[in-house]
């Protein structure tokens, strides 16, 4: 049987996001109802793995060992609800390093598709920002905006071709759980 997979973006979907950044775990706030979404989703049997972009390492803004304390909080969130969180892929790069992890590039779905031996095809990608939505597009994956962080700004530009939108990670939940 496939596995069911749902890759998540990270800030703007699963916490809110800042245009200055989120720094610290203290600023790292989850978006209401996404902690017990992912939970839901897990207890489901789904396996949600997420892929980022944390430019900010490059950038100086903050530590691995900071991110990894982000990430830390969000297991331990999550597994308070029963569920847990799979493979987090984040890319750690500047937009001018020329990685092949960076959103819009897909690196890090296909890291995430070789993790758990599964194809990529129509697997729900869920973002705020255009970049995840092109990403999953590149890959095949089925792209889907959420209208939470940058996604109702995100809305307003072209979107990839059969783009699904949602007003947030809980919403995606019921609709997965409950079809
Ligand atoms: O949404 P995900 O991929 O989880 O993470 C986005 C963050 O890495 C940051 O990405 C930056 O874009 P640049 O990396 O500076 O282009 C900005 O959009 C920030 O507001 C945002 O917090
Ligand atoms: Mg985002
Ligand atoms: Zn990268």
């Amino acid at each position: 049987m496939l596995l069911k997979l749902l890759i998540l973006d990270r800030d703007g979907v699963i916490n809110y996001d800042s245009d200055a950044y989120i720094k610290s775990v203290e600023e790292w706030i989850p978006l209401p109802g996404s902690i017990e979404a992912i939970a839901q989703l897990s207890k489901a049997g789904w396996t949600v793995a997420i892929a980022t972009n944390q430019s900010g390492i490059a950038r100086g803004y903050y530590d691995l060992a900071t991110l990894e304390a982000m990430h830390a909080r969000l297991r331990e969130l999550v597994a308070e609800q029963g569920g847990e969180v799979g493979l987090i892929v984040y890319c750690p790069h500047g937009p001018d390093e020329g990685c092949d992890c960076r959103k819009p590039k897909p690196g890090m779905l296909k890291t995430i598709a070789e993790h758990y031996a599964v194809p990529l095809t129509r697997v729900w990608f869920v973002g705020d920002s255009l970049g995840d939505l092109e990403a999953a597009k590149a890959v095949d994956s089925q792209p889907v905006l959420v209208k939470t962080g940058k996604g109702e700004k995100t809305q307003g530009k072209t979107l990839p071709v059969g783009t699904l939108i949602f007003d947030d990670l809980a919403a995606i939940a019921a609709e997965l759980i409950h079809n």
